[in-house]
């Protein structure tokens, strides 16, 4: 048995020490004497919890009852207890500066840990003033520094400046012979989200115990991360595989849903039990997903079916007031966006590749239009990165995430490495200025658009020869109105060839020619030299300069071709973008 004496006097020399070597030695030694049936409960209460992270026990006891229970144990009012935790900034001192009774019997850590897990789990008529009660008499029983930390235990900062890894390490040197062990112990606590169990095991079974940890429902695993990048073209090579997958991000919540049958359970990206949040979801999950038992990894998302919108983050945040969930759910129905795939009827899929997890995801999950696989596609080019991202930029997403399709593209509960990169609007250098682009042919629309443009050429005015220079093929930034009234407004334009004063060249010219008369304000990425544009020709390198990604932004209807964009204003943006 361990006192809480003992652990009391542990918290006081790792608030002592700054070193967080000696913090790992404190806390081997701590550990190494601490029996199985204790050693997760000290490793919880190191961390200030009561449970492991995702169980709501933690959420039992807070700040108001630790308050009133001091104020009880004290015999004053809360209201001075509160007055003196301004003064202080701490509940743990307070008790100790205003409680004066004298301690009783030692406690133990278990009777500690069972007096508090009761008190965080009291619910129902009544509750609130036994929790008050049974927190006041352990207070009072404990010594001076015990109700320093029960304290602060209860109201739930504990602070005490050790992380999960911290305890990793000193788990590691307790046990193993060493920190640098803590590796071998990294992966269970991944999966398992809970270092009290890996404590106990690694106490009782040693490192073949905690190698057998395995995948279990309704314990979260730790997320996978994304990295981030500068450039776009990074982004293929830092994830090192030829071909990759490019996702939709969402930007809603991340929820990790795990289904054993009927039974549902939701984890938020703090591995936090949210299920009471998403009825809508758990639904989801349990009619759509077609194996027995499943683990997904996605995200809650705000989607308005009707206008076919992503609807902004903080809608559904809103939810989170928990009182009016059922009336909010109906309100701002959420959608289940599922990327991954983490074990399905029995087995662990973390150690599977990419592809064939998600090969597998799309068997037990079909297309829903509240639940479905994240949409993707898949590319080997910066280009095709490029072209997707536009056009998840254009659906009102916030980006997308690159991952990796090689066979070593396992799930990497807990990590950040480079298998899964993401590329947001807010880092997308496009170039700070539009430009108003004189439209002198288009393509002929197919598929889809049929009866319309494909894309219009683009130009620039060059003013010194009196030309127009073509930049660009632009087919997208249209809405459906604009693109189907694109004939109607350009008819007037039409010409049976080329234009005289337009300068294009064989491989760039259209399907159809207008005579430089409509001009439209564009956006794009950035302007680099080609072969296949005219504008600021370069009759010896044969080269000009080209707008990449285009996009429409609207039509400037009272400006003349001549005061479009001159090629010199290109040429002057694309010296200013290589400065830069
Ligand atoms: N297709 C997707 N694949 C992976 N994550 C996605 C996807 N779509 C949306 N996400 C979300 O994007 C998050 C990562 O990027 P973001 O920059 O929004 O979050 P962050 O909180 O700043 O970073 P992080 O979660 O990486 O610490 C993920 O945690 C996940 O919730």
């Amino acid at each position: 048995m361990v006192t809480f004496a003992t652990l009391a006097s542990c918290f006081e020399r790792l608030e002592a020490t700054s070193s967080r070597n000696e913090m790992i030695a404190l806390l081997a030694r701590l550990l190494a004497g601490v029996p199985p049936d204790e050693i997760g409960i000290v490793c919880y209460f190191v961390l200030g919890e009561i449970g492991p992270g995702y169980s709501e026990v933690n959420l039992g006891i807070g700040e108001r009852t630790a308050a009133a229970a001091i104020a009880l144990a004290a015999g004053t009012d809360p209201a001075s207890v509160e007055a003196a935790a301004r003064e202080l900034g701490d509940y743990g001192d307070v008790a100790v500066r205003l409680i004066a009774a004298p301690a009783g019997e030692p406690l133990s850590v278990a009777d500690v840990h069972r007096t508090l897990s009761r008190i965080a789990g009291a619910s129902g008529p009544g509750s609130a003033d036994r929790k008050v009660g049974l927190l006041a008499g352990l207070i009072a029983a404990a010594t001076p520094r015990e109700r320093r930390y029960l304290s602060r235990l209860a109201a739930g900062e504990m602070r005490l400046g050790v992380g999960d890894m911290t305890i990793l390490d000193a788990l590691a040197e307790a046990f193993l012979g060493s920190k640098a062990q803590r590796p071998s112990l990294e992966h269970a606590y991944n999966i398992s989200s809970d270092i009290g169990h890996v404590a106990r095991t690694l106490r009782e079974e040693g490192l073949p115990g905690v190698r057998a940890i395995s995948v279990t429902l309704h314990k979260p695993i730790r997320p996978m991360l994304t990295q981030r990048v500068a450039r776009i073209s990074e982004i293929l090579e830092r994830i090192g595989s030829p071909v990759i997958a490019v996702e939709e991000k969402y930007d809603g919540e991340r929820i990790q849903a795990h289904k054993d049958g009927d039974d549902v359970t939701l984890f938020s990206r703090r591995l936090t039990d949210v299920t009471g949040q998403y009825p809508d979801i758990v639904r989801h999950v349990r009619q759509h997903v077609t194996a027995d038992t499943a683990i997904l990894d996605g995200e809650a998302v705000a989607f308005d079916h009707e206008t076919g919108t992503y609807r902004p983050f903080q809608t559904l945040m809103r939810r989170r007031r928990k009182y009016r969930v059922s009336e909010v759910a109906g309100e701002i129905p959420a959608t289940y966006r599922v990327f991954d795939l983490l074990y399905v009827n029995g087995d662990s899929y973390l150690y599977r590749s990419y592809p064939d997890r998600r090969a597998r995801l799309e068997e037990i999950l079909g297309r829903d239009k509240h639940i479905s696989p994240a949409d993707r596609i898949v590319t080997g080019d910066t280009d095709g990165i490029t072209e997707f991202y536009l056009a998840c930029i254009e659906r009102g997403l916030e980006g997308v995430v690159c991952k990796s399709c090689a066979e070593d593209s396992f799930y990497r509960a807990g990590a950040r490495e480079w298998q899964w990169i993401k590329w947001k609007s807010d880092y997308v250098p496009d170039l700070s200025d539009t430009l108003d682009l004189v439209i002198v042919g288009a393509s002929a629309g197919r598929g889809k658009r049929a009866g319309t443009y494909g894309s219009v050429l683009c130009a620039a005015y060059n003013h010194e020869d009196d030309l127009f220079q073509t930049v660009c093929g632009m087919g997208t930034g249209f809405s459906d109105v604009d693109l189907s009234d694109l004939p109607r407004r350009l008819a007037g334009a039409r010409v049976d060839r080329q234009p005289a004063r337009l300068m294009v060249n064989p491989q760039a010219a259209p399907d159809f020619w207008f005579a430089p008369r409509h001009v439209v304000e564009v956006l794009g990425l950035e302007i680099t030299e080609s072969p296949d544009h005219t504008c600021n020709w370069d009759p010896e390198r044969r080269r000009g300069l080209a707008l990449r990604f285009p996009r429409f932004v609207r039509w400037r209807d009272e400006k003349s071709p001549e005061q479009a964009t001159t090629a010199a204003e290109v040429a002057a943006m694309f010296r200013r973008q290589r400065e830069v």
